[in-house]
């Protein structure tokens, strides 16, 4: 007997297409290769593809809107009409062509920023207030819902970025005067509604991920207002508000926000969203949709375990009122899982990729409204499936797990950091007695040429034998070396020529991780990322960067850095395996990192930088959750990095970190020198070493890697200069913001001459005035 129809849902589904065509059709448009038509015909052609696919899975609410050119906040921000002044838009329909140059800018006018969605590794364009009124230059809604009715008979769910949300996104806004903003965007919003209604949609989807931050008493109030206004401009239409990444702030305010359904992430902050779903239940009549398919990760769910919990919460909300879904827009993951037959059938059998993911949600909610023989046997398998996983033999490798319990131990006992830092400092100043004052460096790339990437992958198409690529890699490092010496660098690098990517160049040469062929994911604009995935223990095989590093050492008697990536920095970057805390697949990646050191130290390198660019973005959404990240996090780099003899110099790299906020977890990290960017926010950073002395080494990027632009000897200059008050000379190093990989040669060469110029002239100064 049937208990009540359950429905299914998909906030979100990915844009790129099977074979990327979407990222294809927009950058040969960009290059002029595709008309404006061409390329019209062929979005519309996938975001149908999509629609239909998920139609054909059954699922009931379908989204519509949710696909985009390029960013969905963008699509917002072009529909408010939200140009800001540099771009000379002048009011009306926002054209194609103007999007992308917010996006990408133009000649005239620089790009809008881009940031992380949150804490995954999509990027979206930042809205800019200039005092603007927002306006309604099309109900975009409205005409993919038209889209999907026309062309496939579909009544789709239209899904928008939330008004809270969105606005909370916009940088600019004065202080004080959010409110009144927030009140003008929800105007149009209630316009954007009020069309919706009028076309007979029935049902609209707020995404308002801002609801799982921080949210004070006054935050509710606010949304409560907006959502009050929403409601009267749309009486009878149904809305939908979806949360994700984390469990909602305050669930009393969130149910007291007058919408029909309300979505709660059953994945990521399931105890705390669970306790209060427990606790405070859900006002009679109103719908919920339950997330419980993992929407960020790509390891298939215990379909089992997710309708015993399910039917746990019955008496709290009917059967009747439940919508099942992925934990948020599949947006996070690759198409299918169905193409990858390279990768072992033990493998390939656990992975859920979003069109897996689909097929689950569908599966679980056909069992739980009209439950069959048949539909308990694809359960009851899929629990085996789940179970036969996570015991799978070649998954695991317990001497290196053994062996990290130990160092684990070890590390507790001992404090787990090395020799105090006066000791260390003494012991490497002995070492490189030669090294200046305000030594100069770079942080490990160089730019890499299309013959290098070429050269790479001739190589991995069988083309070229390894003797051959070894030859030119040699070649290059050498090249390099000698014009690293002639810019007069104080420590070199050989040049990362042989590395793709920081993350997939270990992950190769790791036991613990496969690569897929075919899983891309969306990063920003059409870049997309194909990222490694960890699926068992991680283990050392052999030395990893030795042959290039020593290869380079032999060619110079300056100090060669050696370059490894962290191990919070791998994990943050790669799919991870979900059967054990991350934190244990952090220290993992830790002890083979350090015996990748061991190796390092063993031919001769002296100094060796681990880069962690993506601590920061591993940081948990929620206050509460933080500290215990940063614990974990500042252990797998001690792990890491604490075999180290004391006249081993330890360098660390973070980009994108706001170095206010780390800058006590950077001191336990413990590194004999850390490089910072900071030509982007230079002033801040000046500011923060003021309040917060800082005791070890450090660098700060001196120049800005991100634009071919050639900082002038001056103003390097200067910058050093002002940094200088602020740190003492001793411990100061002077390096580029990032590695120069992107970057082509001339500007490099130019840029790099002009640093060590700049420091020159300021290492010069100092010593005449400490004559006089
Ligand atoms: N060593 C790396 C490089 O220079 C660090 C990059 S941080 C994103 O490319
Ligand atoms: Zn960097």
């Amino acid at each position: 007997m049937a208990k009540g129809q359950v429905m299914t849902s998909v906030s979100g589904y990915p844009r790129i297409g099977y074979d990327r065509e979407w990222k294809k059709a927009l950058e040969q448009y960009w290059a002029g290769k595709l008309t404006r038509a061409e390329l019209e015909a062929e979005m519309e052609r996938i975001e149908l593809l999509r629609l239909a696919k998920l139609k054909e899975e059954g699922i009931d609410y379908i989204p519509v809107n949710d696909f985009s050119w390029y960013d969905h906040v963008l699509d917002m921000t072009v529909m408010f009409g939200l140009i800001p002044e540099r771009f000379g838009y002048e009011g009306g329909p926002v054209t194609a062509d103007l999007m992308f140059a917010l996006a990408r800018g133009t000649e005239k006018a620089v790009a809008c920023e881009m940031t992380k969605w949150f804490n995954t590794n999509y990027h979206y364009i930042v809205p800019e207030w200039e005092g603007k009124r927002p306006v309604l230059t099309e109900n975009r809604p409205l005409a993919s819902y038209r889209r999907a009715k026309e062309k496939l008979g579909i009544e789709g769910k239209p899904v928008l970025v939330g008004p809270y949300t969105y606005v909370r996104f916009i940088k600019g806004i004065p202080q004080g005067e959010r409110r009144q903003v927030l009140d003008q965007f929800a105007e149009v919003y209630g316009r954007i509604l009020h069309e919706l209604e009028a076309e007979a949609v029935s049902c609209v989807q707020l995404d308002e991920p801002a609801f799982v931050k921080p949210m004070t008493a006054d935050d509710w109030q606010a949304a409560q207002a907006v959502y009050d206004r929403l409601r009267q401009a749309a009486p009878g239409l149904t809305l939908w508000v979806q949360t994700y990444f984390d469990s909602v702030s305050g669930f009393d305010s969130f149910l007291q926000l007058p919408v029909d359904v309300y979505g709660l992430d059953f994945v990521h902050g399931k105890e705390r969203n669970e306790a209060a779903l427990r606790q405070t239940g859900v006002p009679a009549g109103k719908r919920i949709a339950l997330g419980v398919i993992d929407g960020r990760n790509i390891w298939r769910t215990d379909l089992l375990a997710a309708a015993t919990w399910l039917e746990s919460i019955e008496p709290i909300v009917p059967r009747s009122h439940w919508i099942v879904q992925p934990s948020c827009s599949l947006l996070h993951v690759p198409l299918t899982a169905e193409r990858e037959h390279d990768l072992p059938g033990y493998i390939r059998g656990a992975l859920a990729f979003a069109d897996e993911k689909v097929a689950e949600t569908a599966r679980l909610a056909t069992h739980l409204s009209q439950p069959t023989a048949e539909s308990a046997a694809l359960l009851a398998a899929s629990a085996a499936n789940v179970l036969a996983w996570r015991e799978e033999p070649a998954r695991k490798r317990p001497h290196a797990v053994e062996a990290v319990e130990r160092l684990i131990r070890e590390a507790e006992a001992a404090g787990g950091r090395r020799a105090p830092y006066e000791q260390r400092r003494e012991a490497q100043r002995r070492r490189w007695p030669e090294l200046p004052l305000l030594p100069t460096t770079t942080i490990g790339s160089l730019p890499q040429t299309a013959e290098i990437r070429k050269a790479r992958l001739r190589f991995r198409k069988g083309e070229w034998s390894a003797e051959a690529y070894e030859t030119f890699l040699r070649q290059e490092i050498e090249r390099w070396l000698r014009i690293q010496e002639e810019i007069g660098l104080d420590v070199l690098v050989h040049g990362e020529f042989e590395r793709t990517d920081m993350v997939e160049y270990f992950g190769e040469k790791l036991d613990g991780f496969v690569f897929t062929k075919f899983g891309w994911v969306q990063s920003y604009g059409s870049r997309c990322v194909k990222p490694p995935i960890l699926y068992g223990d991680v283990a050392f095989r052999e030395a990893m960067t030795v042959a290039e590093t020593a290869y380079a050492q032999s060619l110079t008697k300056r100090p060669v850095k050696g370059m490894l990536t962290g191990p919070v920095t791998i994990l943050n970057w790669s799919f991870v395996r979900d059967d054990v805390p991350r934190e244990q697949c952090a220290y993992q990646l830790a002890y083979a990192l350090r015996q990748e050191i061991r190796e390092l130290e063993q031919a001769g390198i002296g100094m060796i930088q681990v880069d962690e660019p993506a601590v920061k973005e591993g940081m948990p959404l929620k206050p509460e959750d933080a500290a215990r990240y940063r614990e974990w996090a500042v252990l797998a780099f001690l792990l890491a990095t604490n075999g180290a003899g004391p006249d081993t110099q330890i360098h660390t790299h973070m980009c994108y970190c706001d170095f206010s906020d780390m800058v006590e977890t950077i001191r336990r990290m413990d590194a004999d020198v850390i490089s910072l960017e900071t030509a982007r926010s230079g002033g801040d950073m000046v500011d923060t070493l003021r309040k917060e002395r800082y005791e070890l080494g450090i660098g700060l990027g001196v120049y800005d890697i991100h634009s071919p632009r050639v900082p002038s000897v001056e103003e390097i200059e200067r910058f050093i200069e002002t940094a200088l008050t602020v740190l003492p000379a001793e411990s100061f190093w002077i390096n580029p913001d990032c590695g120069l990989k992107t970057r082509n040669e001339p500007e490099t060469v130019a840029a790099l001459k002009h640093m060590v110029e700049a420091t020159v002239a300021v290492r010069q100064a100092r010593s005449a005035s400490a004559k006089r």
